[in-house]
């Protein structure tokens, strides 16, 4: 498995406080990684250590599997890009002139491919039009464009859709999807929105007071989050019987209740218990979402 980035027990300690405790974490090549937690998890903490902002206080992450402290971290960050917090725009600037000055910053030789980015982030139609003009929306893809600049394969973004609108939601979503899958980016995303993430991310770490709590695939994700009916029945060996005999999927919860997966037609699977004496007492469709999953994750408490 190749790692754009693994951290190892990193911990970050403020005075007597730890943003960062011991997380351990894992972004494949190819990723859209949800980083996800509520409020002070200490996901922009882990965010602006890998970006070099700050220093560990201990343990270690590797970006393209060189060590942070090996003499190779700073050509691997150059190959990652980042919005982090308020991305880092010349307001008296239009989008074109900002990533100019990117460019001249990163020593690129000439001003070659800036009207293909302005394009691909959407923008290209904003002429002379300075960005502190800009809707939050387009101040948002002008901080990717940025980042974007040094064309990197790693892509670091801080709660990219927070504040935005609908239509500026989807059009970041399309814009992260095309970057992953057109231009094989990998992409880290931290955010507390689920449901947004849930509509990109191919694996998810899911942060709590510092550290990792889970990492899951989205595929693992969606079987532990997918549908079932809950049955209540009077016998539960009849049911087993029955569940067996059509090889049908199910999870006994207790010696009354049994979770059934698929899409079943409640009447005839009714009717076949009651043909072996097993009455159903009730039934009721479950659904752990995304968002319940996470909560009973983290045990409950105040969310963001
Ligand atoms: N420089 C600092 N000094 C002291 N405490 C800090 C410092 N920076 C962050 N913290 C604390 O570390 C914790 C984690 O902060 P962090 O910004 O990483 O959280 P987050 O998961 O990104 O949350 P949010 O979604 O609110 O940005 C918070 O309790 C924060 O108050």
């Amino acid at each position: 498995m190749e790692y754009v980035l693994s951290t190892e027990n990193l911990t970050k300690q403020y005075k007597d406080f730890k943003a960062l405790d011991h997380l351990t974490m894992h972004v494949e090549k190819g990723a859209i990684y949800g980083f996800v937690g509520r409020n002070g998890a200490g996901k922009t903490t882990l965010i602006r250590l890998i970006c070099g902002l700050q220093s560990p206080t201990s343990g270690e992450y590797s970006i393209y599997g060189k060590k942070y402290t090996s003499g190779d971290i700073l050509q691997m960050r150059r190959r990652m890009g980042a919005v982090v917090e308020n991305p880092s725009i010349y307001l008296d600037m239009t989008a074109e002139e900002n990533i100019r000055e990117q460019y001249a910053i990163l020593g690129r030789p000439t001003y070659e491919g800036i009207t293909e980015l302005l394009e691909l982030v959407g923008l290209s139609g904003t002429g002379r039009k300075k960005a502190k003009n800009f809707s939050l929306g387009m101040g948002q893809r002008l901080g990717i464009a940025i980042a974007l600049a040094g064309d990197p394969d790693f892509l670091v973004l801080d709660e990219p859709v927070n504040g935005l609108d609908p239509q500026g939601i989807v059009e970041m979503r399309e814009l992260i999807l095309k970057l992953n899958r057109e231009y094989r980016i990998t992409v880290l995303i931290s955010s507390h929105i689920l449901d947004e993430l849930s509509r990109l991310a191919t694996h998810y770490g899911f942060i709590d007071q510092g550290r990792i709590v889970k990492e899951i695939t989205a595929g693992d994700l969606e079987s532990a989050c997918r549908k079932c009916m809950h049955l209540t029945v009077s016998d539960m060996r009849s049911l087993i019987r029955v569940m067996d005999e059509k090889k049908i999927e199910y999870a006994v919860t207790s010696d009354q209740e049994a979770d059934v997966y698929g899409d079943w037609n409640v009447t005839e699977l009714i009717q076949s218990l009651a043909e072996q004496g097993c009455i159903v007492y009730k039934v009721t469709e479950k659904d752990e979402s995304l968002e319940s999953y996470y909560i009973n994750l983290i045990g409950g408490g105040s969310h963001a």
